[in-house]
Order: structure tokens, then sequence, then C-alpha cells
């Protein structure tokens, strides 16, 4: 490869110049700092610079525009044990300066507005913004959250050449019938094609298990990988790059995404972990002001084509606005969120309005208000809409305390439309608990119990990687087990097989897990509440994550409290972290140890601490193991559900190779089943499914029977 076009790393007084007139500047030191020259010819070296962009994940992060929401400078400063004292003007609070040092004269120095944050010191005459202030009192350390490229797990170079990638769009035109199809099946023309850098390229593996073992002459393993023809749809990101002849910045491709031609479900990314790039990017000039951000691919391309608004979607695969990219939507002052028009889009639209500044987005609603309206952008042409009239109709976020009529009936019939978006998402490994809590959803608390040993982590661990499959951004905090082991079960659980009999399959594998949403806490034993929540707080703003594990509150919160009781302890934590889960619209799921006592079957009454925590639960599973003649018998007994009541119970069975567990279709021991029901017929007399006890309704009630 020939030196001379090699895109070099961020330098000199031009870049940060041309940096500055692009507003990057924030991301601009990381930059610098991440110049590693002495990389040589390696494949991270020569691929594009925007990669040292997402170094660093601290409240430096936060766009300019950042505004908090009501009531989060309070929240913040309590939970730093900043107690404010009030002034004259509610809007202001009097708090220390940490930077002065403390003196008399000095104490609560610092002015801070409650409202956006701003603050000022009458001592040292420091002032600033809500994200300064907040990087003042938070230690880095804080934000300990990692993901599993960042655990060695992964390949954190390109699969392909990124020479090679950049000629991917040249092949589109020899492939005519892909053209047609975008033509014939979304109304995309050519030209819009070729405007996104649309391409073509074979790539390997991208359907789990496609590739074929084989032992070749010298009786080793081989593997001979499956090619597919996929489209490729590009990331753009600007890359400076002084050999060329005129100095410019120029965009240049920072990943690929790739979907198999034959069927678009089947997605890869190059390279697989995050690189800050968005699919569009080149086609907003330096002076352009305004942007479109959509969900997919697809609304792009047709926004750009009838809008000619630049227009970007979303980086990743499902709802994330990956803080690495926020640097390169700083220069826009006006931002246009298309997404769905239904519950999980307008939620997430509203999410990544605050995000990004409330003051600078405007969130499209394809409907407009008519009921039958189209969903998306690709369906609005499809129905032949005007879209720069829907475009048009944009509305700017509302305050959130401020509700008139008008937005609660457009929430409200989405949510009537959509019931199964309101239920939450479905487990596609254990259907049976779909069946009996209808989903999982967001602002819920689920505590998870079971005796020592038994499996929780385990359950857990594939729970949370289904629904993570699913598009669930997920963050673990396990203050038991190490991450690494954490994540080497659930790689297991992700192929569904013991890789250490298969080695030869890891890299493949550990390429798909690193491309899921899936991040950890990196703190271990006892960790301080507010610690966890400053990081969970920061993991949601970073990574958009809708589900948060821990595992387990014991650990968390042992060697804590020495003085106080245990019990009041364990108390608050339940309280600190149901509070956080309505506030924050996220799922927490927090396994709770049982009691030490000698019951067979586990009860509420058997969760270990007071009944404050059944209570604060918005669903209690309690896993059940029963000892039989055979072996032992578990079941995933559902105690409490506040979504609809049903309660239920599911036999389960362990599958050794790849540590998962599957519901039991032919109940193995009748009479343990029978024993288990006979006991619990308040929560279940009924078998309707085979594998799933479920409570009937009261008039039900009345004729149960067990059905075996
Ligand atoms: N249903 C099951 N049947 C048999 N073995 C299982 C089952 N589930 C998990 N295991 C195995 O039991 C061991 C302990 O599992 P796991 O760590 O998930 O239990 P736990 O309940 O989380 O433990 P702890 O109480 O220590 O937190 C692991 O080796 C796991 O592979």
């Amino acid at each position: 490869m020939s030196s001379t076009n090699i895109a070099r790393p961020f330098s000199g007084s031009r870049l940060l110049l041309k940096l500055q007139r692009l507003h990057l500047l924030s991301g601009a030191s990381s930059l610098i700092r991440g110049f590693r020259p002495s990389l040589g010819d390696s494949l991270f070296a020569r691929g594009f610079t925007f990669r040292y962009l997402h170094k660093i994940s601290s409240p430096n992060d936060y766009t300019k525009y950042y505004i908090p929401k009501p009531g989060e400078v309070l929240d913040f400063l309590n939970r730093h044990y900043q107690f404010p004292r009030k002034t004259n003007n509610v809007k202001v609070l009097k708090i220390k300066c940490p930077k002065c040092r403390p003196r008399k004269s000095n104490f609560f120095s610092i002015e801070i507005n409650v409202n956006d944050g701003t603050y000022r010191c009458n001592e040292c005459m420091t002032k600033g913004t809500w994200k300064d202030y907040m990087q003042l009192i938070t230690k880095t350390s804080t934000f300990q959250v990692i993901n599993s490229a960042q655990m060695g797990i992964g390949c954190p170079s390109y699969l392909s050449n990124p020479e090679e990638i950049e000629q991917y769009s040249n092949e589109l035109q020899n492939h005519l019938k892909i053209v047609e199809r975008f033509e014939n099946d979304h109304g995309i023309n050519l030209t819009t094609l070729l405007a996104y850098k649309i391409g073509i390229a074979n790539y390997y593996n991208i359907k789990p298990k496609s590739s074929i073992n084989f032992i070749d002459q010298e009786t080793e393993i081989s593997r001979q990988d499956a090619k597919e023809l996929c489209i490729t749809f590009p990331r753009m990101a600007p890359c400076f790059d002084d050999q060329g002849q005129d100095n410019a910045l120029r965009n240049k491709v920072a990943r690929i995404k790739a979907c198999s031609v034959e069927d678009n479900e089947f997605v890869t990314f190059d390279p697989p972990s995050f690189h800050s790039g968005l699919f569009g990017y080149h086609l907003a000039p330096l002076e352009c002001e305004t942007i479109i951000l959509t969900e997919n691919e697809y609304d792009a391309m047709t926004v750009y084509q009838e809008t000619q608004i630049p227009t970007i979607c979303l980086p990743n695969n499902g709802y994330q606005l990956p803080i690495e990219i926020l640097p390169l939507l700083e220069r826009f002052s006006k931002i246009y969120i298309w997404l769905n028009d239904d519950v999980q889009g307008q939620d997430a639209a509203e999410k990544f309005a605050q995000k990004l500044g409330i003051d600078r987005c405007l969130i499209v609603n394809a409907r407009c208000n008519n009921f039958d309206g189209p969903i998306n952008a690709s369906q609005a042409l499809a129905m032949g809409k005007n879209l720069n009239e829907i475009l048009s109709l944009a509305k700017p976020l509302q305050h959130e305390q401020i509700l008139n009529f008008d937005n609660l009936k457009e929430a409200v019939y989405r949510e009537i439309i959509n019931p199964g978006q309101v239920r939450g998402v479905l487990s596609k490994d254990l259907p049976a608990l779909t069946q009996i809590l209808k989903g999982h959803r967001p602002g819920e608390l689920t505590v998870f119990t079971g005796p020592t040993g038994s499996g929780k982590t385990t359950i857990l661990s594939q729970l949370s990687l289904d629904y993570c499959k699913s598009g669930v951004s997920t963050l673990w905090g396990s203050f038991e087990i190490s991450n690494v082991r954490l994540a080497k079960k659930m790689l297991t659980q992700f192929a569904g097989e013991d890789l250490s009999k298969n080695p030869i399959e890891f890299m493949n594998w550990a390429q798909r897990f690193q491309q899921l949403p899936m991040y950890f806490l990196k703190f271990f034993g006892s960790t301080e509440v507010s610690t966890v929540i400053d990081a969970m707080n920061h993991a949601i703003y970073a990574f958009d994550v809708q589900h948060i594990i821990i595992d387990n509150l014991q650990f968390m919160i042992s060697e804590q409290g020495r003085f106080t009781d245990r019990w009041e302890l364990q108390d608050r934590t339940i309280s600190a972290f149901r509070k956080f889960a309505t506030e924050k619209n996220v799922h927490i799921t927090m396994v709770v140890h049982p009691k030490k006592d000698n019951r067979e079957l586990l009860d509420m009454s058997s969760i270990f601490g007071s009944a404050k925590i059944s209570q604060e639960a918005d669903n209690v599973i309690i896993l059940q193991k029963i000892e039989s003649e055979d072996g032992d018998e578990r079941y995933l007994h559902i105690k409490k559900n506040r979504f609809d009541g049903t309660l239920g119970a599911i036999p389960i069975e362990f599958i050794p190779d790849s540590l998962k567990i599957q519901q039991l279709r032919e109940p193995r021991s009748r009479e343990v089943d029978r024993s288990f029901a006979g006991r619990y017929s308040k929560d279940m007399a009924v078998m309707p499914k085979a594998g799933t006890y479920v409570n009937l309704s009261p008039e039900q009630f009345q004729h149960r029977k067990i059905i075996m």
C-alpha cells in the first residue's frame, strides 16, 4: 500500500482551525492526545482517524447544547453530598466551590442555577456550564462502563482493507438488479444511491453457523468461510488528509454496515466495534446548519431524495445514539429527529432530543395526527405524501412538566394502536415468560431471587442477551463474579455451544458479540450506591441503556453501613433504584439473595430484608429448586406481576453445553410438577400449554383443575 494515500491522524494547527470551524473542538483535544504515529502500518493505524474521538467517556462528552432535565441539578448535588443553601432567588442555590481552598470566607461561594446548571464562584471567579460543573465534581473513574471489545472479546480493527472499503461504491453499477430493487421496492433512485455511496461487497459468515469446519490432511481442524454478497451502507466521518494536494478536510468511510442481499435480516459491521461515523454525513456541506436524523438508511435516503436536506440515520441497529458521534452533530443548530411514529420511536426521539439539546431539535411525526397516516418516511413516500409538508409540521419537544391535551392524545393513541410495544420486548428463548409477564418493559423493577448456586446469574445472563439481541441496550453490574467470567458465560450462550470444544469458531462469535449493545460496569464487590447510580446515569446518556442488571444487591452493599441497620441500608438502596427505574424509564433487574431458612420452596417472605423489597418491585421472580428422585427440578416462579397480575411457574431444564435453560416441554417428573402446582394452587392451577402454569381468571378459578 502506498503511504501517500494514507489518511493521517489529526495533527497541527491547521487542523485545529478547521475543527473550530466545524465546532468539533470538544473532541479535538482527545484526537490530538490519541495521535499515535508509532503505530506504523498496522490496520489500526491505516484506518481513519476519527476512531480517536470515542476514547473518552466522561461528562465532558455532553454536548454544549445539553440542558439538564427538571430536578436533575438538585438530584446530582444531593447525590454528591453538596447540600446546597437557599438564596432569595428560588432558581439560585449556594454551594461550596471545589476549586477554592476551604476557608471560612469562601464557604458556599458558588451560585448555581437549578434550572440550567450554570454556575459562578464569587471567590475564584470560576464559571461554567452544567457539564463543566459535573466534570469538576465527578471523578472520571466513576464512569467505569466498558464493552466486550474493551475486555478483549472481539476484533478491534477492520475486517477488510480500508482502501478496498472505499472502492465498494464503484461496484454498485455492476449490479443493476439490486439498483432496480431499490427503485421498485423503496422508490429510491440511482442518483440517491450514488450520493450515499451505497456499495456491493462480499462478507463472510454473516449467517450464524454458516461456515463449515473440516479436518484437513494434517488432521487439523480448518474452516471454510461462507461468502455472502452484501449491500454496503457506509458511515462517513471527516478526516484530515494532509498528503492530498489541497490539504482538505475530507469525508472518509469510518465503518461499513453490510446487509446480505438475499436476506437483509443478516447484518454485520466492519469494523465490528463502534467507530464514529454517520450514514450520509458527507452530504452536509461545511456551512450547513440543518440536518435530519432518521431511523434507518432507507428512511434517510427517502427523506434526502424528497427534501434535498442532508439526512443521516442512527449508526447502529436499534435506538442508540452513541456519545462518540455527538461531536459530529455539534455544528448543527437545527436537528430534525424523524423516527418511527409509534411508541418506541417517539420515546427514542424524545430521549435523543434531550441528549442533543432540546432547543435545537424538532420532532417529526409522520402520521401528522392522521390516524391511518404513514409510520415513517419510506411509508410516506409509498403513500404519495409530501415529505416537505410533513417536515414543516415538526414540533419541538415540550417541556416535561407542561403537557397539553394534544400531546397526550397523540401519545395515548400511539399506545392504543401499538399494544404490543406497550407490553414490552418479547423473550425469544422463554416464550412462557412472555406469556406470563407479557414482555420486558422500561420503567420497571424486577427482583430475582433463588437459592445459592441455583443458576440465577446463568438465567439472567441468557435473558439479558435475549433482549439485547432484540435491540435492548444493556448494562451489567456484576458485583459477585468478574466481568470476564460473565462475558465468557454469555458468549457460550450466544454461540449456543461450548466454544472450548470448537475454538476455531471463537473469533467469529466474538465479532458478532461485540456488535451487541452490551456494556459492563467495572465495579466489583462493595461499591457505594451513589457511585453506581452515577455510572448508570452516564451509561444511559452515553449508550442509551434500557436494561440494567445488578447482581447482586448484597454484594454491592456489603461492608457498608456497618453502623446502621443492614436492612435499612438495603431498603434505602432498593428505593433509590426504584426511583431511578421510574425516572429514567429503564428496566432494572436486581438479584437479591434469599434468607437462610430450611424451606424447600421459597416465598415472597424468603427474600432477604424487609417487605419493602417486594413492595417496591413490579415483578418478583423466584428460581425454585426442588429435590426429586431423578435429581433436582427447577422452576421460574413469577410471584408478582404488576402489569396485569398473571402469575405462574415455568418448569425449566439446563443444557450444560450451551449453559442455557429452556422451558421443559414434557414434564420430566409429573409427581414433582403435581406437588409444586398443588402447593401453589393459588398462583397456578392449569397448564394451558405444555411447560407453563398460568393462573386463571376468578371465574375460571372456581373450576380449577390440574391438567397434566
Ligand atoms: N438450571 C441449572 N441446572 C444445573 N446447573 C446449573 C443450572 N443453572 C446454572 N447451573 C450451573 O450452576 C453453577 C452456578 O450457577 P450461577 O452462578 O448462575 O448460580 P447463582 O444462583 O447465580 O449463584 P450465586 O448464588 O452464587 O450467585 C454454574 O456452574 C452453572 O453452570
